[in-house]
């Protein structure tokens, strides 16, 4: 039997260049037919997704719906007989909604910039591509442009694995009438950049203090003799990096290829699962998708058992806690706020008869929102 393989390791290299042309012409044939086929299905897809839009304008329903996006993954994954892997076809599915639902209504969603931050790929990895991205200078602005209207969502991160709570996240979680539509988990690597490649001349190494708390160890092993100068994003870090060779940056790749650096050490955090959780704010309260958590703040008089009765129905009716955290309520008493997420959404009875045992026990009880548990 011919094999191409074999005899093009033994033939001089024109001719083995033309038999590996003749041998791959045929697949890439059955690729282009399949191309075509994919081009006709996907417009029509997106024919229908439009018909969407028309019922969705005509009973102004959300044009963005997490729960349904959740459903249509899940869906595509279950019926996946690959070789393609599930996490492929989840990229793949959510870029084509985004496409999808660009067509329907384009969407404008605000996060911690500049461009080339974690903020901005969690973005990416929730709406796909096909959404404006609105880069804010604080985490306290992605909060006041989806308050005020000028962006209708907006990505904020919560907790990382290593560093624990985003502290400001939480603190305006208390103080905002917006709702946790969604969530997404990134996993978080952290590079050192500068703009030469050389750390010869560099004095200084600048990144968002998160970052540099989960690289502390690294670097103490590493740069021992580098300052560590806290700025507000890694990305930022990355544009001063490139304006001047003392400085290195630690950041994500995007951002060493968005202001030119050269990445010298790669993936220096700590952790290697170090993760980071972002949350989508907005007004759109996320309907059940099957797989969902419901986000709460609560809080309790500051008395002996307290915060254990306080939990008591969600044990009573059967409902897993998966996150518990506290932040001191400020009020001098040593009394806190706990920010607690549990599996379920509010609107399955389980949840719902805890959290109205929960409403009745808690000095102090909201519900951030329920939304599509990440993956
Ligand atoms: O099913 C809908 O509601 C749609 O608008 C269609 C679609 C999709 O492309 O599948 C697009 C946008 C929504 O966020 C959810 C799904």
């Amino acid at each position: 039997m011919y094999c191409p393989l074999e005899s093009a390791m033994t033939q001089p290299k024109d001719s083995s260049d033309q038999q590996l042309t003749d041998a791959l012409a045929p697949l890439r044939a059955e690729i282009d037919a399949l191309d075509t086929q994919l081009i006709h299905l996907l417009n029509e897809r997106a024919r229908c997704a439009l018909r969407v839009g028309d019922v969705k304008r005509k009973f102004g329903a959300e044009v963005f719906r997490p729960e349904r996006e959740q459903q249509v993954v899940q869906k595509v994954q279950d019926n996946n007989p690959g070789p393609l892997k599930n996490e492929s076809l989840a990229t793949i599915w959510r870029e084509v909604m985004s496409a999808c639902r660009a067509l329907e209504k384009s969407i404008e969603a605000a996060y911690l910039g500049p461009a080339g931050t974690f903020s901005e790929q969690a973005l990416y990895a929730h709406f796909g591509h096909d959404v404006s991205g609105v880069p804010c200078t604080s985490i306290d602005e992605v909060f006041r442009a989806v308050e005020a209207g000028t962006v209708e969502y907006g990505i904020v991160p919560v907790e990382n694995s290593t560093e624990g709570a985003v502290s400001r996240t939480l603190d305006l979680f208390l103080q905002t009438s917006l709702k946790i539509s969604g969530e997404v988990a990134l996993r978080v690597h952290h590079n050192l950049m500068n703009r030469t490649g050389n750390m010869a001349d560099v004095k200084v190494v600048r990144a968002h203090p998160q970052a540099l708390a989960q690289c502390q160890h690294w670097l103490t092993a590493n740069y021992p003799h580098l300052e560590r100068q806290p700025v507000s994003s890694n990305a930022e870090a990355a544009r001063m990096a490139s304006m001047d060779d003392s400085v290195a940056a630690l950041a994500a790749e995007s951002a060493a290829n968005r202001y030119g650096l050269h990445i010298v050490h790669a993936h220096v955090e700590d952790d290697p699962h170090n993760r980071t959780r972002f949350a989508v704010i907005g007004r759109y309260e996320t309907e059940s998708s099957g797989s969902d958590q419901t986000s709460l703040v609560l809080s309790v008089p500051n008395k002996a058992g307290a915060v254990y009765q306080l939990l008591a129905p969600l044990a009573a009716n059967g409902v897993s806690m998966c996150r518990f955290e506290s932040r001191p309520a400020r009020s001098g008493a040593w009394e806190y706020y706990f920010y607690v997420d549990v599996e379920g959404h509010q609107q399955d009875a389980p949840v719902a008869r805890a959290l109205e045992e929960l409403r009745r026990n808690a000095a102090y009880f909201k519900v951030l929102g329920s939304y599509p548990t990440s993956r």
